[in-house]
């Protein structure tokens, strides 16, 4: 039974659930309905000389969530949570990306950054390029998924919901960049879809100024779903039995 203080997740009512504090309320959550989704951790968006960079974002914090992620993923294994990565870009012609007919063409800065210094055509953001990979750091595992997606949204025209579903996985936990952008959309995605989404706010980082990682963390709290931090994650998927 969930109460005022615990949210009882799809899963959370089994001997091994763990409960997870978060904001607004905890969370009792199991590993096997669970997964860690690992937004776009590209060299595009975490790395120097990667699209967001050349694109003028300062990306200053960015590193810094690369090791939370990373000790995030080594607990979420450990405890037999499932643990999903994201990648988002094109075909390296960027027919994916669509032309003048798709918003996307207009909005994404990739494309923008690109038409304006046509010498980093077919580099940004183009699958099997540098700027598409994901950070040395954060190398899938034997057991983990790698899917890739073309809009910010990870639900969207992705197998992420398919993937998610036929492992009766109900719950995410987010990390990754952009808390504003890739994280947020596919966090307010998964709520729709009737996924329980909790995003660790040490672990994701924004796009712009500070005020949006507020906004986002805030959006989340008060509407979408639920805020907590590697520690809190670790602390208690740590102690996790696995079977
Ligand atoms: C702005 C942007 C954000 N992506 C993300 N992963 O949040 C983009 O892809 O252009």
């Amino acid at each position: 039974m969930s109460d005022d203080q615990t949210v009882m997740c799809p899963g959370g009512e089994g001997a091994a659930a763990i409960t997870l504090p978060a904001r607004p309320e905890a969370l009792r959550l199991a590993a096997e309905t669970t997964a860690v989704v690992v937004i776009d951790m590209q060299n595009a968006y975490a790395s120097e000389g990667g699209y967001v960079d050349l694109a003028g974002f300062d990306i200053a914090g960015a590193a810094g969530t690369i090791g939370k992620i990373a000790t995030v993923l080594e607990t979420a294994r450990a405890a037999g949570v499932q643990v999903v990565f994201l990648q988002n870009g094109w075909d390296p012609d960027y027919k994916e990306a669509g032309g003048p007919g798709s918003p996307n063409f207009h909005k994404s800065n990739a494309l923008k950054t690109m038409r304006k210094r046509p010498e980093l055509s077919g580099q940004l953001l183009a699958r099997g390029g540098w700027d598409y990979a994901l950070v040395d750091a954060l190398t899938p595992q034997p057991g983990d998924i790698s899917l890739h997606k073309t809009r910010y949204s990870a639900f969207f025209n992705s197998q992420l919901d398919s993937v998610l579903r036929s492992r009766g996985i109900r719950n995410i936990v987010f990390v990754g960049i952009a808390t504003n952008v890739c994280v947020e959309s596919t966090l307010r995605d998964g709520f729709h879809l009737e996924y329980f989404g909790v995003m660790l706010e040490d672990a994701t980082h924004h796009l712009g100024p500070p005020e949006m990682q507020a906004a986002s963390v805030y959006n989340v709290e008060k509407f979408f779903g639920w805020i907590s931090t590697t520690a809190d994650f670790c602390g208690s998927f740590g102690q996790s039995p696995q079977e």
